[in-house]
C-alpha cells in the first residue's frame, strides 16, 4: 500500500495511489461556438480508477479523447508521465502505445481473427515476434475469459465478447494507462456485467484507468474518484461515497435524482 501524499495543487483529493500519472491542465476545447472543455484541471495517479460521470452533451468523451490526442485541444497542457502530450509523428505513436484505448463499439478488425486482433500492433509497433506476441496475447484472452475464442473471427462472438477482446487489444502493448469511454454502452444488458467484472478485475490488479460510464454501481465499486462534468466543466471531483451519498451542486443533484428514477 502506498503511503499518503499531498494533494496535487490542481486536484482537492487526498492521494491514494501513485505519484501523478496524467495531468491535465487549463485545458480548452471549441467545436465551433459550443464550448466542450471550459479550464479543465484535474491530475490522474498511477494506479487510481478514475470514473468520468455527467449529462449527455457534458463533454466528457472528448476529455477522453484529447487525453490520448484524438481530439486536439485549443489550449493548456495534457501530460502524460511527465511529457506533455506531442501532437504527430513517433512521438505520438510512442503516446499511443502508453495509453490503451476502449471505445463503445468493438472497433476490433473484422478480417483478423481474434487472437490476430491483439497481436496485430505488438508485432507491427513493438517488432516483437509472432512467437512472443501470441503468447502474451494469449494470456491476456484468458485474463479476460476468452481464450478459448481466439481462432474466431470477431464476427462469431458475443458484443460482451468482443468488448472483452478489445479490453485484451488495449493491455496488448503494455499501456501505463487505459481510456475506456463507454464499453459496456452499446451491451446487451446481461453481458455488461461480464465486461464490468473485467475491469473490475484490472482496477483490483492496479491498472490506471479513465472510464467514461453511466455504470453507477460500478463506479461505486471500483472507482477511486468520480469527476462530474457539466456543459464542458469539471463541477464535482469527489470519492464515490462523497459524490453518491452526498453531492454537492444542483447540477449533480439533479443528474443523480434522473438516474435513480430509471
Ligand atoms: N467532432 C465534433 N464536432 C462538433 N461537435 C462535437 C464533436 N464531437 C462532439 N461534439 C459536441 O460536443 C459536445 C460534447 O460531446 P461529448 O461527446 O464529449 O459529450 P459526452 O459528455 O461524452 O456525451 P454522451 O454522454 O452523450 O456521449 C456535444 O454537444 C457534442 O455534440
Amino acid at each position: 500500500m502506498e503511503p499518503a501524499q499531498p494533494a496535487p495543487a490542481t486536484s482537492n483529493i487526498s492521494v491514494r495511489r501513485g505519484e501523478p500519472l496524467v495531468v491535465v491542465e487549463h485545458v480548452e476545447k471549441h467545436f465551433g461556438d459550443l464550448h466542450v472543455l471550459n479550464d479543465i484541471n484535474t491530475v490522474v495517479n498511477r494506479g487510481e480508477v478514475v470514473v468520468v460521470i455527467g449529462p449527455s452533451g457534458s463533454g466528457k468523451s472528448t476529455l477522453c479523447r484529447a487525453i490520448n490526442r484524438l481530439e486536439t485541444i485549443d489550449s493548456g497542457t495534457i501530460s502524460i508521465d511527465g511529457i506533455a502530450l506531442p501532437s504527430e509523428g513517433a512521438a505520438l505513436a510512442r503516446l499511443r502505445a502508453d495509453v490503451g484505448m476502449v471505445f463503445q463499439s468493438f472497433n476490433l478488425f473484422a478480417h483478423k481473427t481474434v487472437l490476430e486482433n491483439v497481436t496485430l500492433a505488438p508485432i507491427r509497433v513493438k517488432k516483437r515476434s509472432r512467437k512472443e506476441a501470441d503468447a502474451k496475447a494469449m494470456e491476456l484472452l484468458d485474463r479476460v475469459g476468452v481464450a478459448n475464442q481466439a481462432k474466431k473471427m470477431p464476427a462469431q462472438l458475443s458484443g460482451g465478447q468482443q468488448q472483452r477482446v478489445a479490453i485484451a487489444r488495449s493491455l496488448a502493448m503494455n499501456p501505463k494507462l487505459i481510456l475506456l469511454d463507454e464499453p459496456t454502452s452499446a451491451l446487451d444488458p446481461e453481458m455488461i456485467n461480464e465486461v464490468l467484472d473485467v475491469m473490475i478485475g484490472l482496477a483490483k490488479d492496479g491498472m490506471t484507468m479513465i472510464v467514461v460510464t453511466h455504470e453507477m454501481g460500478f463506479a461505486r465499486k471500483a472507482a477511486d474518484r468520480v469527476l462530474f462534468m457539466a456543459d464542458g466543466k469539471i463541477v464535482e471531483e469527489a470519492t464515490p461515497a462523497e459524490f453518491f451519498d452526498n453531492p454537492q451542486s444542483d447540477r449533480a443533484k439533479d443528474f443523480l435524482s434522473k438516474i435513480l428514477e430509471h
